[in-house]
């Protein structure tokens, strides 16, 4: 079966609508806070003076079924 989701973010990617940094860039993470969605880490990036606070969002593998079914449905 196609992940839905590897496919959505992929197509996000070459649409230019998120922006894509290797994930060895970052440095080792500190985490800064908790949300509903998931974790908050603090990283700094290799090769710039940047520090990023990035969203570790939680996975719900049940949202792919869901969609597959919703389009099934259409
Ligand atoms: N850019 C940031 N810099 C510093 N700390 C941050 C940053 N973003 C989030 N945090 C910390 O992480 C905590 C959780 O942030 P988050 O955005 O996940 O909160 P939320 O809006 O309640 O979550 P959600 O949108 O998932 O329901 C914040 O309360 C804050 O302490």
């Amino acid at each position: 079966m196609t992940n839905v989701r590897e496919e959505w973010l992929k197509k996000a990617i070459s649409d230019g609508h998120i922006t894509c940094i290797n994930y060895n860039k970052f440095s080792v993470p500190i985490v800064i806070g908790i949300g509903g969605f998931g974790k908050v880490l603090k990283y700094e990036l290799s090769d710039s003076e940047l520090t990023a606070a990035l969203k570790c969002l939680k996975v719900d593998t049940s949202l792919d079924e869901k969609l597959l079914h919703h389009l099934r449905l259409i």
